[in-house]
């Protein structure tokens, strides 16, 4: 039976270390790190990430500014907004919440944003030298940034072993892929053009298994390695009559089947997204720390 990897518990002990470095810095300097968090429209899902992220923010003493914008809103709006936030001192990072709607493009957007304040890692500078050897993003993507903190938490080493991760999301895939090859894992992508057959076999090979497909239930636990990491980023709604929401949110992983197999699991809900949140609150710290640091 696998470990499951407690993500609320894990980040519940971040955030306490990132509440003790605010209130240093603040002891110290006489200020708080503050994130700026730009949301367009009124996509459900969206409002409720944002909510969790400035309500995070509050209970750990960091500064939350809201921009809350229409869903109509011009493109050259959202970036006069991104422009105000990158000349606020007061202002350490900045997040758009993704996506966007249709007729704005976002990576205009994410271009924006001012290098030392991309707490979400997203401008395509800090994607370009996450691909680079020896060069060093200013911030690390907080998905992927996750996913290795969970592993490196429940003492799973990733230097030599065979990695595979589902999915090339910007958002998730990608830079996951990326972050695991910086940590010396030799990594294969499995993506919507991947064979089945490729994709299964792939994955029966692999020490550590990053799941971005955004397809519920679609790893079985017939292609989990015997003893395998496995790290579920999917949160996939399925219909559920029996609860009062009328629904439930499952994994990329069919995790009854891969928990009897892997070494480590993470659950969802419970696993990678809360510790999301949690790295973009220490990336927030990071480059506060940085810009506050720097200028006294
Ligand atoms: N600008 C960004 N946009 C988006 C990102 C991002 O990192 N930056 N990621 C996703 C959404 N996301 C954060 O924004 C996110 C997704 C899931 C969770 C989370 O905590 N999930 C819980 C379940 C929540 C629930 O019950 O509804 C869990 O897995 O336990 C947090 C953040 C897309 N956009």
């Amino acid at each position: 039976m696998a470990t499951v990897i407690d993500g609320k518990a894990v980040a519940q002990t971040i955030r306490s270390e990132i509440a003790d470095e605010v209130r240093l810095l603040s002891q110290k300097y006489g200020k708080v790190p503050g994130l700026a968090v730009v949301i367009v429209g009124n996509r459900k899902d969206s409002e409720s990430y944002v909510k969790t992220k400035r309500k995070a923010c509050a209970d750990l003493g960091i500064n939350s500014f809201d921009i809350d914008l229409p869903e109509e809103v011009s493109e050259a709006e959202v970036i006069r907004h991104v422009h105000e936030l990158n000349a606020n001192p007061d202002v350490h990072g900045i997040l758009v919440q993704l996506p966007l709607p249709k007729h704005i493009n976002e990576e205009k957007v994410l271009t924006e944003i001012s290098l030392a304040k991309d707490v979400d890692g997203f401008h395509p500078l800090n994607i370009g030298k996450l691909a680079m050897k020896g060069r060093d993003p200013l911030f690390l993507p907080c998905t992927p940034k996750a996913c290795l903190e969970l592993l490196s938490r429940s003492g799973v080493s990733i230097k030599g072993k065979r990695a595979v991760v589902v999915g090339r999301s910007n958002i998730v895939g990608l830079p996951a892929s990326l972050l695991l090859l910086k940590a010396d894992a030799t990594v294969t992508i499995v993506h919507s053009q991947t064979s089945q057959s490729d994709t299964e076999s792939i994955i029966r090979e692999a020490d550590i298994v990053i799941a971005a497909a955004g397809q519920a239930k679609m790893i079985k636990g017939s292609w989990i390695k015997p003893g395998a990491a496995v790290i579920d980023v999917g949160t996939n709604s399925v219909d559920d009559p029996t609860r009062k929401s009328g629904y439930r949110l499952v994994g990329d992983v069919d995790f009854e089947e891969a928990s009897k197999v892997a070494g480590w699991i993470t659950p969802v809900p419970g696993g990678v997204g809360p510790m999301t949140v949690t790295m973009l609150l220490k990336n927030t710290l990071e480059g506060a720390k940085r810009n506050i640091e720097q200028n006294n």
